[in-house]
């Protein structure tokens, strides 16, 4: 049967992050995409040059009606923008009896703009936090949401306790803006005290665009697809690299990744990305 995954997430009109990264990905790893968006932004690889969010009962009513339909395995959330947005999609996710999550908790692009209002964080943490089987935080995020800095992989271990005490199942925290780090580390950790850190080859590269938004979609089609959690978040990691490794050079600033290099490149990949638990 065909696995039907969620994202609820803005919309990127350069086609590197958001729903369109999200949506590639699905298609990528074998599983039908539905959408509920968030806001509408106008973005290159410039940057974001505006942003529109939609009403919070636009957002729940793409969401009740893709429920009212489909038997959705798994939803991933990235770009929620505002408060009332957040309480709608915790509403909607309540409605449709807590679904596996992933959550990206997107609160700033890489060019400065604010993806999620400052207003919005502490509904992150309450009303989303708590509702999620894993949630990917950048270091940035990471940092805002467990409040403390992280300048070190020790930091980052103390992070992930930190979000698991605010009620995730589990947490990535993504490496890839750790300065002065020869490869590009992530820690996925779980309440139950698994830990396992993967690391990559850091590819030097402006194309970084989307890099979170492809890593986590990647990760919610590797738990469609039945895979256990740490299985999915090596899968993940796997496909993320080689998206950034075979760049494509679209744009004059920082380009996307290209989602269809890991389907091409297949089991060669496979050594790529080290693992340590
Ligand atoms: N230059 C790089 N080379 C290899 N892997 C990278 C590089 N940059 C990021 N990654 C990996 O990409 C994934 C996304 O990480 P990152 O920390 O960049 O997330 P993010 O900040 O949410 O993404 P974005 O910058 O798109 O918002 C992680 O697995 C990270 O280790
Ligand atoms: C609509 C939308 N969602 C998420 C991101 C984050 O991606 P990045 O940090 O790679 O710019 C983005 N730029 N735009």
């Amino acid at each position: 049967m065909t696995s039907v995954a969620l994202t609820i997430a803005g919309s990127d009109s350069g086609g590197g992050a958001g729903i369109q990264a999200d949506l590639k990905t699905f298609q990528e790893l074998g599983v039908f995409g539905t959408s509920a968006l968030t806001a509408v932004t106008a973005q290159n690889t410039l940057g974001v040059h505006g942003v529109w969010p939609l009403g919070p009962e636009a957002v729940r009513a793409q969401m009740d009606a893709v429920f009212a339909d489909f038997d959705v395995a798994a939803v991933k959330t990235g770009m929620l923008f505002s408060g009332d947005i957040i309480a709608e999609v915790a509403a909607g996710l309540a409605g449709a009896g807590h679904p596996v999550l992933v959550v990206d908790p997107v609160m700033i692009a890489k060019g400065g703009a604010h993806l999620l209002r400052e207003e919005a964080v502490e509904a992150m943490r309450e009303k989303i936090l708590p509702l999620s089987t894993v949630i990917t935080p950048n270091i940035p995020e990471a940092e805002v949401l467990a409040g403390m800095m992280i300048r070190s992989l020790e930091d980052m271990e103390e992070a992930g306790r930190r979000l698991i005490a605010l009620g995730t199942q589990s947490v990535v925290v993504k490496g890839g803006h750790l300065e002065g780090e020869e490869r590009a580390c992530d820690l996925f950790m779980d309440g139950r005290g698994e830990r396992i850190w993967l690391s990559a080859e850091r590819i030097r590269t402006k194309d970084t665009h989307g890099t979170g938004c492809t890593f986590s979609a990647a990760l919610t089609a590797f738990l469609v697809a039945g895979e256990p959690i740490g299985k999915s978040v090596v899968g993940a990691k796997r496909f993320i690299h080689a998206a950034i490794s075979d760049g494509l050079g679209l744009g004059a600033g920082h380009g996307p990744t290209n989602h269809w290099a890991y389907h091409r490149a297949g089991s060669a990949l496979k050594g790529e990305v080290l693992i340590d638990s």
